[in-house]
């Protein structure tokens, strides 16, 4: 068994996490339950943060909350000292309500509605990310509304494109996001907002994927956009303050996944970056990052009790736990692959083969395909590794199951930061029909 951070087992032969016991989670908070390994988010922003220290290199680490937001995430991130990425209103909100210094949020997205641009500059966040030519028209005129200006960054397109999945891929030129870098758009974008009084241009942002293992496609990015700077510099006296490389850093979620250290990332690209910069005569900029999984991804686990099984003969063996697509819908939107072991007796010998299966009406609520496991029985726990990113961020509701407990650990400590939804909590927002007549005329 592969151990995530302070995973152990105790003397009684139990997974445990940040000290504590699984099953005494599973017992005190219920299942499905999302834990948090605190101390290895604590240890991988301070690697980020020293990294760039070492290196000499001004930097902001923004944590994209996308992975996962909550308050007490928010506020640990604080406690860190990192920046944060928001995507949505929700985001900014939660921010917020978590007492996050807004002078260090960063606001992204590509349809920015004018009510969270009018948030966002009410709470006079640090800097918007700005996405397409629509955005720039519309910050432009509510920052004039709001008598205020925006400081921004441009978030172009590199046409690179970065090794994974499909659907997590966004650096490529045909992409939904930025202004291209090659087609002119960007260029286009650049000399809009600098003749704008509403904005602070304060240079470029890419992001070219997520779950990538190489530093190339990073480095490939860099080296596009710090020929545009050279080549603005000259052209229109440009200098950006600020380059942002996004985030994107890979994680091992099974054995077949081999990815660099999080620090080690860093270490490589912003090497090449000063090269960079050197040989085009610019002076380093603040590098800003934005890691999202390589924060969360592999201190979260998640825990579920395992229920009814089926054989199918000389075919497979189904094994169902209390969750699936509902709190962790990555297996079936992107074929996403885990490791999982019997939590009461991970040690145990793994003796058979089973799918794990998720209690949703679904064919394709499978959580774990032919995933070799030890002995085991109806209320067993078992626990999934890696599910810190993007797994309760895109829990929802279908079938109506409530989303899961989540809990912090660390020190032996175990505290409840989001509740379990209730059953009351699904039909809160729901409205008899009373309004209506029955059988109303046609
Ligand atoms: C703009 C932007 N920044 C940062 C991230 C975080 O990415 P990751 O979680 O892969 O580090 C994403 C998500 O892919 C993103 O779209
Ligand atoms: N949700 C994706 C990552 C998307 C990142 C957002 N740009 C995942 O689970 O892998």
């Amino acid at each position: 068994m592969h151990f995530y951070g302070t995973s152990s087992v105790n003397e009684k032969g139990h997974l445990t996490i940040g000290g504590v016991d699984t099953i005494d989670l599973a017992k005190d908070f219920g299942t499905p339950l999302y834990v948090y390994d605190i101390h290895l988010i604590r240890q991988r922003a301070r690697g980020f943060k020293d990294t760039f220290e070492r290196l000499g290199v001004s930097s902001q680490v923004a944590y994209a909350s996308k992975a996962f937001s909550s308050i007490a995430m928010i506020q640990l991130i604080e406690q860190e000292g990192l920046s944060l990425d928001v995507v949505s209103g929700g985001e900014l909100y939660t921010a917020l309500k978590a007492g996050f210094n807004p002078e260090k949020i960063h606001f992204h997205g590509n349809n920015k509605s004018p009510e969270e641009i009018a948030m966002a500059l009410d709470a006079d966040i640090g800097c918007f990310v700005v996405d397409n030519f629509y955005e720039i028209e519309l910050l432009s005129r509510i920052c004039k509304e709001k008598a205020k200006q925006a400081s921004i960054l441009l978030r172009v397109t590199p046409g690179i494109e970065a090794h994974t999945h499909d659907y997590i891929l966004t650096g490529q030129e045909d992409s939904k996001f930025g202004f291209d870098l090659q087609n002119g758009q960007a260029e286009e974008a650049l000399q809009k907002t600098l003749d704008d009084q509403s904005f602070k241009v304060l240079g470029l942002h890419c992001h070219i994927g997520s779950q990538i293992f190489e530093t190339t496609g990073f480095i490939m990015a860099a080296e596009k956009m710090i020929e545009k700077m050279a080549d603005w510099k000259v052209k229109y006296h440009f200098s950006a303050e600020v380059l942002n490389l996004g985030g994107g850093f890979g994680i091992r979620y099974t054995k077949e996944d081999e990815p660099l250290a999080p620090a080690k990332y860093v270490e490589d690209i912003i090497t090449e970056v000063k090269m960079l910069m050197d040989k085009h005569q610019l002076a380093m900029p603040e590098i800003w990052i934005e890691p999202g999984r390589s924060l969360t991804g592999d201190a979260g686990t998640t825990l579920y009790s395992v229920g009814s099984s089926k054989h199918v003969p000389e075919v497979r063996n189904y094994l169902a736990v209390d969750g699936g697509m509902s709190d962790n819908i990555r297996p079936a939107l992107y074929n996403a692959r885990y490791e999982a072991v019997i939590a009461n007796r991970p040690d145990a010998k793994a003796e058979t083969v089973v799918s794990i299966a998720g209690k949703c009406c679904e064919s394709g609520d499978m959580l774990i395909w032919d995933l070799p496991i030890s002995e085991h029985q109806p209320g067993d726990v078992l626990a999934v590794f890696c599910t810190g990113a993007y797994g309760y961020a895109m829990a929802n509701n279908y079938n109506r199951i409530p989303r899961p407990a989540v809990v912090f650990v660390e020190d032996g400590r175990a505290e409840l930061v989001i509740e379990r939804e209730s059953y009351e909590d699904l039909i809160k927002h729901d409205r008899s029909l009373s309004r209506f007549k029955e059988g109303s005329e046609r």
